[in-house]
């Protein structure tokens, strides 16, 4: 499983990368080590709700499965929140901020929650690729121009992980962290 899920990866990674006019010139996005982390989310007492808190994703990007249980939700550009329900032989792909960065602006890094309503335990498998130490996250020259200028300074993966879980960063709305941290004032 933990395979395929990493030749998933390289192939949706290689699809982004193409999908730029960029698979010539490079065969990776940035350099990453590969988490696989089982999330097990035991259920609430009865009438409760409980999960995981809306957030965007800090990690370059996720593919997530679910098990039996459903409870992931996700937020439209409209401000709604939608549940999904994912037949057991998918797998779900989160863009995360560092990947927002990079493509400029042009993926969005969805927020998502995971709310537990029933009875049942929940278990989902996820795996994401994490920038090494010492990695740069910025753009690509192909997706820096007069109509798409630079959204986001150039910045050290390992800095703006510190940013995020810092008293600072965690005062901040999950999905504007980046912008705090990085954002370009115009
Ligand atoms: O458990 C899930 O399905 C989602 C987990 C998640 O969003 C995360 O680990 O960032
Ligand atoms: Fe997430």
């Amino acid at each position: 499983m933990m395979r395929q899920l990493d030749e998933l990866k390289d192939v949706i990674e290689m699809m982004i990368l193409d999908s730029y006019g960029l698979g010539e010139k490079s065969d990776s996005i940035v350099p990453c080590k590969t988490l696989l982390r089982v999330m097990k989310y035991s259920a609430p007492p009865s009438g409760e709700e409980v999960g995981l808190t809306a957030h965007t994703d800090k990690l370059l990007s996720a593919i997530l499965c679910e098990d039996q249980v459903s409870g992931i939700e996700f937020e439209t550009k409209d401000g709604q929140w939608v549940k999904l329900s994912l037949s057991h032989s998918s797998f779900l792909f989160i863009v995360g901020d560092p990947l927002m960065a990079w493509s400029n602006g042009r993926m969005h890094p969805v927020k998502h929650l995971v709310m537990m309503r029933g009875e049942k335990e929940r278990i989902s498998l996820g795996i994401f690729p994490v920038p090494k130490e010492g990695t740069v996250i910025k753009p690509p020259n192909e997706l820096i121009d007069e109509e798409h200028p630079q959204i986001l300074k150039e910045f050290y993966f390992t800095e703006f992980f510190r940013f995020f879980s810092s008293d600072e960063g965690v005062a901040i709305d999950s999905a504007k962290q980046v912008f705090a941290f990085a954002g370009i004032s115009t």
